[in-house]
């Protein structure tokens, strides 16, 4: 009978967790993967050394966002940002041909968008391999990063760079994990979920919970996360940032390979020697940033389409007041908001109310 029951759940488990056998291998995994995370968690500290420092890394952030250039040598990114920028940045065929971070902007819709050219990484960058640790930050503080890949090296190099990344917490095109967490004083743990659980179980976020040495909290899984998604939760300090994977030199591949490719989710195919397929990817990276754009209108006349505000998601009327003049939040009395963000149009709001796409907004002033 025991053997029959172990048969009948081993690899084809619906639920892990009920398991006894499964169950046991989990809690194992959970526990280690735990250890595991707060190992990695010393990567990212700053190191004190001047070398993991490098010059020209720290260039301002300009602009209404930015997008870091990540990949292996040679594969084009020097390239792309010469093509799409004014900046000119070096490219040659041989590797680690640029050795800091070169900022040019592109423009669109209305929008500047900072592009950082980088230096190439390899397997290792997270451990601190050629300049990988000041790339890797470089792309931290970025608000998406377009993985640049030579079409013609097939799939190693995006995975070993996923996971390079995935190492030091960037979590690319995944939400946060809808977990509340809120470690307390005292009073233990309370644990409670708002949907069936089939990978995480109350004893597994103990067990783990302890290993990070808390005692007292509070935790409400809203989905069905993993045991590497709570890890994440509670170390915190993640990134979740949009991805595009970029094929560049589909001028040396297979029509098969490109039609491949470009199916691949995340995925644009393009040829910077040929310059193709250019224009879809600035359509893309547009998307994946979605910035706001607000429009805004005087009293008695049309709004103003051709001049957009454009900010970050999330972005408040206080948000649009002082991307118009320093000192109107000061002056502020009220604004009239037509759009998404409102239930009625016009609405009259305050400087906290939120702002969404293509919102347009009247500002009356005290
Ligand atoms: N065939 C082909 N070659 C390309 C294309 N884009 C870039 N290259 C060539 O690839 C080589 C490397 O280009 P770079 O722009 O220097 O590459 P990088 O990624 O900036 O390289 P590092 O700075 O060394 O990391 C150069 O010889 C380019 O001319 C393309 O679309 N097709
Ligand atoms: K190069
Ligand atoms: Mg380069």
């Amino acid at each position: 009978v025991l053997l029959l029951e172990e048969e009948s759940y081993g690899p084809l488990c619906v639920n892990r967790l009920l398991c006894p056998c499964c169950a046991a291998t989990e809690y194992h995994l959970g526990l280690l993967k735990a250890k595991l995370a707060k190992y990695r968690a010393q990567l990212l500290e700053p190191s004190k050394s001047s070398a993991a420092k490098g010059e020209g890394f720290d260039v301002m952030k300009s602009g209404d966002a930015r997008v870091a250039l990540i990949g292996f040598p040679s594969v084009g990114k020097s390239t792309f940002l010469s093509l799409m920028t004014s900046t000119a940045s070096e490219a040659a065929s041989y590797e680690f041909t640029t050795l800091t971070c070169i900022p040019g902007v592109i423009e669109y819709k209305g929008a500047n968008i900072q592009l950082l050219d980088l230096p190439g990484i390899i397997e290792g960058a997270a451990q601190g391999k050629g300049r990988g640790r000041q790339v890797i930050a470089v792309a931290r503080t970025a608000d998406v990063v377009i993985m640049m890949l030579d079409a013609t090296k097939g799939e190693v190099q995006r995975a070993l760079l996923e996971k390079e990344l995935e190492s030091v917490g960037i979590r690319l095109n995944k939400s946060k994990p809808n977990i509340y967490f809120k470690p307390k004083k005292g009073g233990g743990i309370s644990f409670n979920s708002t949907v069936t659980l089939t990978q995480c179980s109350e004893k597994l976020v103990q067990l783990i919970l302890h290993e990070y040495k808390i005692f007292n909290a509070e935790v409400l899984f809203r989905e069905d996360c993993s045991p590497d998604e709570f890890i994440d939760v509670i170390v915190g300090n993640r990134v979740y940032m949009p991805c595009l994977y970029v094929y560049n030199k589909i001028d040396q591949i297979s029509m098969e390979e490109v039609d491949r490719l470009a199916r691949r989710p995340h995925s644009v195919v393009i040829s910077c020697g040929m310059k193709l397929n250019l224009d879809y990817l600035l359509e893309k990276l547009w998307e994946y940033l979605a910035l706001t754009c607000i429009y805004t209108k005087k009293r008695g006349q049309r709004p103003d389409f051709t001049d957009a505000i454009i900010l970050r998601k999330g972005a408040s009327v206080e948000h649009v007041c002082h991307r118009i003049h320093r000192s109107l939040a000061s002056q502020f009395k009220y604004a009239l908001v037509w759009g998404t963000s409102t239930k009625y149009s016009p609405q009259r709001v305050g400087l906290t109310h939120m702002m969404e796409h293509e919102d347009v907004i009247q500002i009356v002033k005290k």
